[in-house]
């Protein structure tokens, strides 16, 4: 371990770049255009084109963005990248996958930024966004400046940017790490779902540490199978580098409870370095003792054991601590460092988060919109819960139909008053998703399809000691029906009724 070492590099760079020096980058495109115009920017939204722009016409799930290029011509695009011909009056260059093309382009208009940046990849179906948010704060708490990309937002340091995924594409990537390097930003933090992994959004990423927290059921709307989802996570590892660059090592930091490490090792050659509780890897947590008021357990590295104090709670969140810790220890954050941070930790929003307005009864806003992650969280309220349990929880529309039935299921079987409602219907009618959960439970349960009406009927109903859980959006300020997005924030919504029962 203490070899570890890491090198973080930086160099600024400038914005503007020739086309035919740009065409390079594609290597095994031999580009015909005569042109040679300057490139100002990359767009592969015709909205966001601009006079000197080279537009990517990338063939979407919804339109076809080949269908724009004309729209970006008009709106001064000098140079077009498609995959099928293009009458117009400004050089077409043709390519295979323009997608694939994005990236590469991406990665060398902004120069190369990751290549300057000590750069953290975490993949997994639970625990990204809580991990990479540790990660963060470990890694401020030692001095660093640092960067985040994930499903609630993008930081550098503590300006923070909207993101519309938590993995965006290449450009919107390769753009922040730009950003990043130019300002400095030592360490950038990064959740990297399967569909990026899969749609080759992280092309040319070059990461430093790739980070594999679980696997359980989730999006198999988009990957059909458990073995193409697992297999979609595992890009992380095997596209980690196979040089072995001692100036700049590679790692992968695996959980050892999870079985899907075993096939994630093989696909490797970075070093490899594991966490876990059951199983006996590199870097442990041990006589865990959890309290309402936080967790304390002996954390076991290669350097030492220490005792570990957090205020956060549940076993979910120690997997993620243990994660965050070897992270952290790869990039060369001492451990006394590591564990002050995790001694201030307050939680992630909408993770866990309580929202208390005076009232008798504990409501609790959680992200969980999985099987498992609705059975971790359910399992923790459970330990510590006085009385009855009430659990709020929907599932999304436009996603994996699969987990609504088991999703169901636990909330039944570890609640005493389920309550079914909506989440984000998206396009799909919210009464037929609440009966795809209703296939998963032989009991009657109260179905509400009104989130804001079933979260009042929660709150009326709790008592005093109970705990009212309500899952599924967390830190979300939305609520998707139909094409609507309309304002909808959990932790509002349960203020506002608690104060309206108050009132009365
Ligand atoms: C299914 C999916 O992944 N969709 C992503 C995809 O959208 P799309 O294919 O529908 O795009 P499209 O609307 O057909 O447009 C195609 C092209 O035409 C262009 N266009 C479109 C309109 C126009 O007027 N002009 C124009 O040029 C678009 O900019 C685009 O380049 O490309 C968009 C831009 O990159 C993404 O934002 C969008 O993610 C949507 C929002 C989404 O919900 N994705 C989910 C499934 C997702 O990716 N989730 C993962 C994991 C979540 C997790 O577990 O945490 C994530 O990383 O977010
Ligand atoms: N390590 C874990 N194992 C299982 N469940 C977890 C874990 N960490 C967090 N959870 C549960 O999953 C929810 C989502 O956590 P988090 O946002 O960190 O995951 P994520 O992987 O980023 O999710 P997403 O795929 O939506 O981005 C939390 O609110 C909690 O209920
Ligand atoms: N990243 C996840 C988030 C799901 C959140 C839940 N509120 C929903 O809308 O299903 C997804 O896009 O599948
Ligand atoms: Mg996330």
């Amino acid at each position: 371990m203490a070899s570890f070492s890491v090198c973080i590099r930086k160099k600024k760079g400038t914005i503007g770049m020739k086309l035919q020096t740009l065409l390079q980058y594609l290597h095994n495109f031999t580009p015909c255009v005569t042109e040679n115009p300057t490139i100002t920017s990359i767009e592969m939204d015709s909205r966001e084109v601009q006079q000197g722009s080279l537009f990517v016409c990338i063939k979407g799930f919804t339109v076809d963005g080949h269908d724009f290029a004309e729209q970006a011509v008009a709106r001064g695009a000098v140079a077009i990248i498609a995959e099928r011909p293009l009458a117009l009056p400004v050089p077409v260059i043709y390519v295979n996958d323009s997608r694939r093309a994005l990236a590469m382009l991406a990665d060398a208009f902004y120069g190369q930024p990751t290549h300057h940046l000590h750069l953290i990849g975490v993949t997994g179906t639970n625990g990204k966004t809580s991990t990479t948010h540790f990660i963060e704060r470990i890694c401020r708490h030692a001095g660093k400046k640092t960067g985040l990309i994930g499903t609630i937002n993008m930081k550098i340091g503590d300006e923070t940017y909207d993101v519309n995924n938590t993995t965006p594409e290449s450009l919107i990537l390769q753009k922040m790490f730009r950003k990043m390097v130019d300002a400095d930003v030592d360490v950038a933090a990064m959740e990297v779902s399967s569909h990026a992994l899969h749609m080759g959004r992280v092309h040319g990423c070059d990461f430093d540490v790739a980070v594999f927290t679980n696997l359980t059921q989730d999006h198999l709307d988009y990957h059909q199978t458990m073995d193409h989802y697992r297999w979609s996570k595992g890009l992380l590892f095997a596209q980690l580098g196979n040089r072995f660059d001692h100036q700049r090592p590679k790692f992968a930091i695996l959980n050892a409870d999870d079985a899907a490490s075993e096939e994630y090792k093989k696909s490797t050659a970075a070093h490899v370095v594991t966490y876990g509780i059951h199983h006996e890897s590199d870097i442990m947590a041990k006589n865990i003792e959890m309290a309402t008021s936080g967790t304390t357990f002996q954390l076991v590295t290669p350097i030492e054991t220490v005792q570990v104090k957090m205020k956060l709670i549940g076993m979910f969140n120690v997997y993620n601590i243990l994660a965050a810790v070897s992270a952290c220890l790869v990039s060369n954050i001492p451990l006394t460092t590591i564990v002050e941070a995790i001694a201030h930790m307050e939680g992630v929003p909408g993770r866990f988060e309580v929202v208390d307005a005076g009232q008798p009864f504990t409501v609790i806003v959680d992200y969980a919109h999985t099987p498992d992650s609705l059975e971790n969280v359910l399992q923790t309220i459970r330990q510590f819960a006085k009385k009855r349990v009430f659990v709020v929880v929907g599932c999304g529309g436009d996603r994996d139909r699969t987990k609504r039935p088991l999703m169901a299921q636990i909330a039944v079987q570890y609640s005493d008053v389920p309550i079914f409602t909506s989440d984000n219907p998206r396009s799909e009618e919210p009464l037929a998703i609440l009966n795809d959960m209703k296939q998963g439970v032989t009991e009657d349960v109260v179905c509400i399809v009104d989130r804001k009406e079933a979260i009042t009927y929660a709150i009326e109903q709790a008592e005093e000691g109970d705990v009212v859980l309500i899952a599924g959006k967390g830190h979300e300020t939305y609520q998707i029906i139909g094409k609507d997005v309309l304002y909808f924030d959990d932790r509002v919504v349960a203020r506002e009724a608690i104060q309206r029962r108050k009132d009365k």
